[in-house]
């Protein structure tokens, strides 16, 4: 008899933009029988989604099919229902609303009664009786979830597809969902197929789990029959005699495959070419505006015109990604967060340190600070508004993101903070956070605000979810944001490629700052492989005034994103241990006794200096001279312990000899 639903030897390959293929999935053949619950497990990019995407009809494979019901799937269709992360709720709509549109629109032939019935049972059927006639905005992420699963059953879908649909919520929320979604599943014997990255939830929600191997060319690595009997709870399942056999194994497996990742990274294939000792590079990237000069060398050439003729731009979902890509070997270089190479060369966070080597700061500025439009609406304009609610509130925990604890988002937010008598490791708590995931994290309650580039704060406002309370042209003009970050013994063994790739940069960040150029590099930036965002919300601060969300005009900020004036692009020691001395404050790291060694070991201004020279551009240093942001304290750079004596909110300060000649990469 054939099965419900057969994923029939599926291959999918995506084109690349530099006309590359990448073989993300492989082969992979699996049946899942109706009433089945089965989950799709892996580590990250290795094929997850896109499996998902082919079962949905979102999108095709490049071999094989797949069929449900003994046809194939060629586009979505109601009898597959797929719930994402981020809810994707209308917000103008009530969550009857929401769930009604769904039924009226699927289930045109029964009765307006009958439809009126569907969507009552199916919000008294997640427990949402009382918050019927509420909008997005009033409900909690797990509410919202509810409504997303509400809506996904109403129109009774032969399949449900979940792609991390508890990602976004915290443990108490998300366990009471699972055993919710369990209990459903089960009464109205729905078969599931979910996307998840926990073992846990895995474990306790699926009769298989199907472990997909890395990329490229992931395939089915093991599949694993979970046999604890139904009707399923937490503690029962934890229990069960094979509960910690089947995780030990699934553990066992992403282990191993770490381990294949890591092999691979540590024996890339070097290409020489062009009087270059390596021709094809890796380049790690977050999808942000300022990843712009990145884009540019790329799309315009100037790395195949520096002879590096095979660039590969990797995405990369997090800045804890790119520390880690870098520092195995994955990656060549990479866009960095201000005080990544500072973090990494001394091993914050109890890593092994690694000195990374910084030649190039690629972008200045572009960062805001995001507020809940909740909190807008209690009246909060200014940071001293933001304290009186934090006094107000005292019960009530204020979580806040940031990228990166290196990166100047987090040193902004707490500096700006602090500044307001805020404490931010006591008074509220800060959260890490990948840019693109700042805005569901917002919408879904889990943070009340947050500290990132563009186009995350601008998207924030365009959606009605926040208002942006000070951007840091504000705070600290001019400040570094993003530089280029290799491995000290790469730059050592690769010397003329890391040359190439300096020039190369340096051009794109020259062209980036023509700002004829800026609607066709926003264009760019709005491709899927690169930030993939939609223009509306990626032109404000770009090009055009931008929204804060408030009730005044927007704003025309000119060097709102700066890539090449004003001497952008020159390392500087004053501004790393100005970094430095902000990292010391809050206990990131200690604060190193001999901080001139330390600047000048990671910020290599000769190298910029050779770049600059070779392409007739101005090599010039910037001044050696004390920093001052909007609060008027100043930073001298010959006295930084008494700068850091001075400040009122910090951690206790540490202060080390870190002996360079000691750090040596592994
Ligand atoms: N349109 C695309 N063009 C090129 N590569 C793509 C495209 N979409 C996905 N990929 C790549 O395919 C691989 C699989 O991506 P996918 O999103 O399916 O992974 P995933 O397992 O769901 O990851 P995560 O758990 O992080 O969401 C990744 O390496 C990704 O970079």
């Amino acid at each position: 008899m054939a099965s419900f639903l057969e994923v029939d030897h599926v291959d999918r390959v995506f084109t690349l933009p530099n006309g590359g293929r990448y073989i993300a999935i492989k082969n992979v053949h699996l049946e899942i029988e109706a009433g089945e619950f089965v989950s799709l497990l892996g580590h990250s990019g290795c094929g997850k989604s896109t499996l998902l995407n082919i079962v949905a009809g979102l999108d095709q494979p490049s071999q094989g099919g797949v069929v449900l019901e003994g046809r194939e799937i060629t586009e979505p269709g109601p009898d597959r229902m797929v719930v994402f992360q981020n809810y994707s709720l209308l917000p103008w709509k009530t969550v009857w609303e929401n769930i009604a549109l769904a039924v009226d629109t699927v289930m045109k032939d029964i009765s307006a009664t009958e439809r009126r019935e569907i969507v009552q049972h199916h919000i008294e059927m997640v427990g949402l009786r009382g918050a019927a006639k509420k909008y997005p905005a009033q409900l909690s992420g797990g509410m919202k979830q509810r409504v997303a699963i509400a809506r996904a059953l109403a129109i009774r879908p032969k399949l449900l597809l979940l792609d991390e649909p508890f990602g976004a919520l915290d443990a108490l929320t998300r366990g009471n969902l699972q055993e919710q979604l369990m209990k459903i599943c089960q009464e109205n014997h729905v078969s599931c197929l979910m996307v998840t990255h926990d073992p846990d939830e895995a474990l306790l929600l699926s009769d298989r789990i199907v472990m997909l191997t890395n990329g490229p060319e992931a395939h089915i690595g093991q599949i694993l029959e979970v046999k604890i009997p139904r009707p399923r709870h937490r503690l029962e399942v934890v229990n069960h005699p094979s509960y910690y056999a089947l995780r030990n194994e699934i553990v066992y497996f992403l282990n191993q495959q770490k381990r294949a990742k890591k092999r691979q990274a540590s024996t890339p294939s070097i290409i020489a070419g062009n009087g270059l000792e390596k021709i094809n590079l890796q380049l790690g990237f977050i999808p942000l505006i300022d990843c712009a000069p990145l884009v540019v060398a790329q799309e315009k050439g100037f790395f195949a015109e520096e002879g590096l003729e095979q660039v590969n731009l990797s995405r990369e979902a997090s800045w804890k990604t790119i520390a880690e890509g870098v520092v195995q070997g994955r990656l060549d270089a990479a866009q960095m967060v201000t005080g990544m190479p500072l973090g990494i060369t001394l091993g914050m966070g109890g890593n092994h340190p690694t000195p990374i080597v910084s030649a190039l700061t690629l972008s200045r500025n572009g960062n805001a600070i995001t507020l809940s439009k909740k909190l807008y609406e209690q009246g909060v304009r200014t940071l001293e508004d933001f304290r009186q609610v934090l006094e107000q509130t005292p019960d009530h925990v204020h979580n806040l993101g940031m990228v990166h604890p290196t990166s100047m988002h987090n040193i902004i937010l707490r500096y700006w903070l602090a500044s307001g008598g805020i404490d931010p490791d006591r008074d509220v708590n800060l959260t890490m956070i990948p840019p693109p995931q700042m805005v569901s994290n917002l919408k879904a309650g889990n943070i009340t605000g947050y500290c990132v580039g563009e186009p995350w704060n601008s998207r924030a406002v365009y959606e009605e979810v926040g208002f942006v309370i000070a951007s840091d042209l504000e705070i600290y003009p001019g400040h570094v944001e993003k530089v280029l970050g290799v491995r000290e013994d790469w730059a050592n063994q690769y010397p003329d490629t890391h040359q190439a790739l300096l020039r190369a940069l340096l051009r794109a960040c020259e062209y980036c700052d023509d700002r004829r150029n800026r609607e066709d590099i926003l264009e760019l930036l709005c491709q899927p492989q690169y930030v993939g965002s939609a223009a509306v919300y990626t032109r404000p601060g770009f090009i055009d005034p931008y929204d804060y969300g408030t009730e005044y005009e927007p704003v025309q900020h000119l060097r709102y994103n700066q890539f090449f004036v004003d001497k952008t692009n020159a390392p500087s020691s004053v501004e790393l241990l100005w970094m430095m001395a902000q990292m010391a404050r809050w206990g990131l790291i200690p604060f190193p006794k001999n901080w001139v060694g330390i600047t000048e070991r990671i910020n290599r201004i000769d190298l910029f200096g050779e770049a600059a020279r070779a392409l007739d551009l101005p090599d010039t240093p910037r001044d050696r001279a004390p920093i001052k942001l909007f609060d008027e304290v100043v930073f001298n750079p010959d006295e930084p312990l008494t700068y850091l004596k001075g400040l009122k909110i910090k951690r206790d300060i540490r202060i080390e000899e870190i002996f360079v000649d000691d750090l040596v990469n592994v």
